[in-house]
């Protein structure tokens, strides 16, 4: 496992070129398999996630070829609609198999999905909306074999917005007969680029980034030529390594509006922000202000996927901060290692209590899950001495060449291993 070394108290400044979104690639590589055609997606992120959603496309007969931040994928060649458990153990969104390979082959088999632990994740809603629209679910083995070749479309009501799920449901919509329409769907933003790129390929989808999205069944799709959208998580986490050092940042190439939670959070604690369209900038004061009180909630709401970073960068702003997390139920574990570097943070229930410090001391720490340790980066930034960072190997899921790309920034950050 390897670490960062970061000596503390630079600021980060400059100007950043957002990379394509994690969670919009990888719905997207897996959804290429529906085509059954030549694929070109450009703004890939060089990340290990996407290393092993190819791994997983070829061991399904795809071909998968990166050349700098393209990936060409060729589906052509599907022939095995089986999951290797090895793979689907590697990460969360291998999850997304189960749409395509329906869709494609009429029956998929899969094993439970990794990923990090910062909750249960069960994923029943998808199971529940597939059966509802006609397919056979069988267990064995620690397998789920999922069949259905005569899916048909129909109305399905979402207990929770779930992003996974919503998205598995439009992949196997896809092949259903007729229309399905998805009622209380997740409204990220990635999951109006999946529609994007499916109607790029000839789909007929409509309402993503509603509530209500409404997908037509058995229409002729065939490859297409993507390029994947702004990575708003990764440029919410740049924007708050600024803010948490007293910088100046301009973020390139991201939607703003995407990110408007973040932002006005972050004026709240005291930085000056312009929006544009497709830029961000941002004037961090030499020491924030509390927020007061803040939740996680599906978009439009606060990201969760931005929460630990907004905790450790309150762990050393003046005054109080209150998060509470309504999304995962375990997405706190971090805060244990923030507090070795003297982070004041109480855990009641599903609320962070953070009574900011002057400032946080440099120490080893380590990573447990991507975005705990993307917020340990960033309290090591603004700590004082040196924090060293282990197991980047989980923050490198989600960002790729995180520590040049700091460095850049004028960070004093260098990689072990
Ligand atoms: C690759 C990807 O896009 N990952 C994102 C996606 O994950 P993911 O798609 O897994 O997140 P979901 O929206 O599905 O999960 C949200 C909540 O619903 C629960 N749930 C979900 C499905 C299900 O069948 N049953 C169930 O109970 C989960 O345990 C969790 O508590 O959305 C999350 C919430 O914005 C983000 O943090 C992840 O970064
Ligand atoms: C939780 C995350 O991702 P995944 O769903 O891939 O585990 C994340 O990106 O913060």
């Amino acid at each position: 496992m390897g670490s960062y070394q970061i000596q503390g108290g630079r600021p980060i400044e400059g100007e950043y070129t957002v990379k394509g979104a994690k969670n919009a690639v990888l719905p997207i590589l897996a959804a290429s398999i529906v085509t059954g055609e030549e694929n070109l997606f450009s703004r890939c992120p060089d990340i290990s996630d996407v290393q092993i959603m190819q791994e997983i496309l070829e061991s399904l007969g795809c071909k998968a070829v990166r050349s700098d931040e393209r990936v060409w994928i060729d589906t052509s060649g599907v022939s095995c609609c089986e999951v290797p458990r090895v793979l689907m153990e590697k990460m969360r969104s291998s999850i997304f198999l189960i749409g395509p390979l329906l869709t494609r082959c009429g029956r998929a088999v899969i094993s439970q999905p990794g990923g990090c632990a910062i909750g249960r994740r069960p994923i029943d809603l998808h199971m529940k909306a597939l059966s509802q629209m006609g397919a056979d679910i069988e267990e064995k083995d620690q397998q789920l074999i999922v069949t259905g070749n005569r899916l048909y479309g129909t109305n399905l009501i979402l207990d929770f917005p779930s992003v996974g799920a919503t998205e598995n449901i439009m992949l196997a919509a896809l092949g259903a007969k007729g229309e399905t329409v998805i009622h209380n769907s997740a409204r990220e933003p990635e999951i109006v680029d999946l529609q994007n790129y499916l109607n790029c390929c000839g789909a007929q989808i409509k309402g993503a980034g509603t509530s209500r999205i409404v997908i037509k069944g058995q229409v002729p799709l065939h490859g297409a030529y993507y390029p994947i959208m702004g990575d708003r998580i990764e440029a919410g986490t740049f924007l708050m390594a600024a803010a948490a050092t007293g910088g100046e940042l301009l973020l390139r190439e991201v939607e703003s509006d995407t990110l408007r939670s973040l932002i006005k959070y972050l004026r709240f604690a005291g930085c000056k922000i312009k929006r544009y369209p497709r830029e961000i900038w941002l004037r961090a004061p030499k020491r924030l202000y509390g927020i007061g009180k803040i939740k996680t909630e599906p978009y439009p709401g606060f990201p969760t996927d931005l929460q630990p970073q907004l905790c450790a960068v309150m762990a050393g702003a003046e005054g109080q901060t209150k998060v509470e997390e309504t999304i995962f139920e375990n997405r706190f574990r971090y805060t244990a290692q923030l507090a070795k570097l003297g982070a004041d943070i109480e855990i009641l229930q599903r609320t962070a209590i953070i009574k900011g410090v002057k400032q946080l001391v440099g120490t080893r720490v380590e990573a447990e899950d991507l975005r705990g340790g993307a917020a340990l980066v960033l309290a090591g930034l603004s700590a004082s001495g040196e924090t060293i960072v282990e197991n980047i190997e989980f923050i490198e899921r989600g960002y790729s060449g995180f520590h040049k790309e700091l460095e850049q920034l004028g960070a004093d950050i260098k990689r072990d291993l």
